[in-house]
């Protein structure tokens, strides 16, 4: 645990301290321009359905890894908030931010450099925009935090934060130079066609397979500018960035949430199966019904389906909605809204542990296709298609899936994409399919001024 006082790592993650946060209303202000002055990590989280935060520094840092990292994460977020001293609206309650790796042996090398296998942070001043209004809070944890200097420190922020603009240009993109596929389209097709027929065999089920682009940029790129840039053409995503160094950061535009716990209450949900948007009407309906009616596709999300509720269900009451079909701008989804009533309280910590990685990202049996994964795929997947969000002190929080993301800094990016590969997948399709979902970013890093 890193605290603001000491501005270093503690040794152990259950030192005690009291949390102070003061939280003050401000005219509301580019988050951008905000994030741009604020030292690492930064943080950016939008949620569909309105609440963005943006943060920068860290009042208290947790990290862990290895098979006990949501364990080390309870006990420090116990710790965390074991005293909480928080004058402001609930919407600036405190909040740790951030997320873990795909898998808990993660390998914090290449564009991973510097990110651990699991963390978060409360940010030292953060931004909450609602509905209703925009938030400046600043925040400090340790032993002997004196309230009245977490108040002369916002007093200070909320001065920076005026001279801030309401709105910035968002600027031109990075443009691309190159790119290159970590795996060419031959090696990858025999992979999926190798897990086909494991699948056909009976060893597997389902099994996501993954590829990474590198990308050289022509420019730098301003991730926020990206993210803003995203939020007018995928509106209905989840937009984040995990930035832990200065280095490099993580980020994305998810359409999948993972889970969000209120309270006892759960949503969830299984997003999986892919078609291409049509460029009419007509044609897109066609898609769209084209997805319905598939078999294999039905197949494919009816695991992730299944396998959500019979996870949750010794948890509490389930209840799975109907199916739908989930249009995006450059790509469509079969969808099926999920929910529970706990029976006991968790944390939400317990319920993202309980599910990741879903056969959306992952496959079943789950250890069998983590084998699979990393028998085929030629790279690190890092932090692509872990669980991103936040929690606060009640154990509440969000969490998205960390896909349609990649992980970028000065002039490179690193982009990812998976499909799920059933026993009947064909891998030129699959190929022509898993190339959609690097278009959102993708997009907005070589898209010419508008
Ligand atoms: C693994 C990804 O997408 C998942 C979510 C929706 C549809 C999927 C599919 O069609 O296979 C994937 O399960 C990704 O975007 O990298």
């Amino acid at each position: 645990m890193e605290s603001a006082r000491s501005g270093g790592v503690a040794a152990d993650a259950r030192e005690r301290g009291v949390l102070v946060s003061r939280s003050c209303e401000v005219p509301d202000v580019s988050f951008r321009a905000f994030l741009t002055e604020r030292a690492v990590p930064r943080i950016h989280w939008s949620a569909p359905d309105g609440l963005e935060v943006a943060g920068g520094g860290a009042a208290v840092r947790l990290r862990a890894s290895g098979p006990d990292r949501f364990e080390t994460l309870r006990t420090g977020a116990r710790a965390v908030f074991a005293d909480v001293d928080h004058d402001g609206p609930r919407a600036t309650r405190p909040r740790m931010l951030g997320g873990l790796a795909f898998t808990d042996d993660h390998d914090a090398t290449g564009p991973w450099t510097g990110f651990p296998a699991a963390g978060f942070s409360l940010p030292a001043a953060q931004l909450t925009r609602t509905s209703e209004s925009t938030y400046l809070t600043v925040s400090r944890f340790g032993p002997d935090v004196d309230p009245e200097r977490v108040e002369a420190e916002l007093e200070r922020v909320r001065e920076d934060v005026a001279t801030l603009p309401a709105m910035v240009p968002s600027g031109d993109p990075p443009g691309v130079r190159a790119t290159r596929h970590r795996t060419d389209a031959a090696e990858w097709q025999a992979g999926v066609s190798e897990a086909a027929a494991r699948i056909r065999e009976g060893a597997l089920r389902k099994v996501v397979l993954a590829l990474a682009l590198d990308v050289d940029l022509a420019g730098e790129v301003d991730v926020p500018s990206v993210l803003e840039r995203l939020r007018r053409t995928y509106p209905q995503c989840y937009r984040f960035l995990v930035q832990p160094a200065e280095t490099a950061g993580f980020f994305g535009a998810p359409p999948e949430r993972l889970v969000r716990l209120t309270g006892r209450h759960v949503e969830t949900e299984a997003l999986a199966g892919s078609a291409a948007r049509g460029d009419t009407p007509e044609e897109d309906a066609d898609l769209a019904a084209a997805l319905v009616e598939s078999e294999k596709i039905q197949h494919e999300q009816g695991l992730v389906a299944e396998t959500i509720r019979d996870l949750l269900a010794p948890l509490g009451e389930v209840t799975v909605g109907d199916q739908e079909v989930h249009r995006l701008a450059t790509i469509q989804h079969l969808r099926t809204p999920i929910t529970a009533d706990l029976a006991a309280d968790e944390h939400v910590l317990s319920i993202v542990e309980a599910l990741h990685p879903t056969p959306a990202v992952g496959g079943l049996p789950p250890d069998v296709a983590e084998r699979t994964i990393r028998e085929t795929e030629t790279f690190e997947r890092g932090w692509y298609a872990g669980p991103v969000g936040w929690f606060d002190a009640d154990g509440d929080g969000e969490f998205a899936v960390g896909i349609r993301s990649g992980v970028a800094g000065d002039r490179r990016a690193t982009l990812f994409a998976g499909n799920g590969i059933v026993g009947d997948s064909d891998p030129e399709d699959e190929w022509d399919e898993v190339r959609l979902k690097y278009r959102p970013i993708l997009d907005e890093l070589e898209r010419t001024g508008e």
